[in-house]
């Protein structure tokens, strides 16, 4: 397993060893040993999984109040991705910077999303399959979205008129600006 660090300290791409022969390919899509040896140490608890039919979905910006939030180690088992994350801390030094990625069935690359960050994606290609771990339950009553085009954001979507769920489309639940999330516990 590959670790790549990014712009953000607690947060890296992940590249799993892919063994590719006459038949296909084989990995190991997580190992918790694994990323032990890499210093992540997370205890996930459930296994989501998405299928987004057509190509230009976009599901997010989500995340989970404290305490309920959640770490997320994501992956595209079908299909390609452009997969961001924004830091909603309010006392990190990055509050507020967003990064992109491209997660595929090609690149095999995974994301580890730390607690304090806000999350989603925008399918490149139809028949999109997203898996990812939480360490989290799902509680729906933490659960918060921000804009995906939140103008205070700024991200650069490779799409321009994504697919929404009428709850992503209603947004803002919550402006970015209004943000008062804190790493730590709430006193
Ligand atoms: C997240 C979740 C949802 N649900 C139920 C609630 C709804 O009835 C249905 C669809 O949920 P939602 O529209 O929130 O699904 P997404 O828009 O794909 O949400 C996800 O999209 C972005 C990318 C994320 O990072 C989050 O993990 C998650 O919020 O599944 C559950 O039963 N358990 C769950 O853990």
């Amino acid at each position: 397993m590959n670790k790549i660090e990014t712009k953000f300290q607690e947060v890296f791409i992940l590249e799993p060893k892919v063994y590719i022969d006459h038949r296909g390919k084989f990995m190991e899509s997580y190992n918790k040993n694994s990323l032990e040896q890499l210093g992540i140490q997370v205890d996930f608890v459930q296994d989501n999984q998405s299928v987004s039919n057509p190509a230009g979905v976009l599901r997010g910006l989500h995340y989970q109040l404290n305490p309920k939030a959640q770490t997320k180690l994501v992956r595209v088992s079908s299909g390609i991705i452009f997969d961001v994350i924004v830091d909603i801390c309010t006392n990190s030094p990055t509050f507020g910077q967003w990064l992109g990625v491209i997660l595929s069935e090609y690149n095999n690359r995974q994301i580890l999303v730390p607690k304090g960050f806000a999350h989603g994606f925008c399918t490149l290609a139809p028949n999109t399959t997203v898996c990812y771990k939480v360490d989290q339950y799902y509680h729906p009553v933490y659960d918060r979205g921000i804009l995906w085009d939140d103008p205070d954001i700024g991200i650069d979507w490779p799409i321009t008129t994504p697919i929404l769920s009428d709850k992503d489309s209603k947004h803002p639940l919550l402006r970015y600006a209004d943000l008062n999330f804190s790493i730590k516990e709430p006193d």
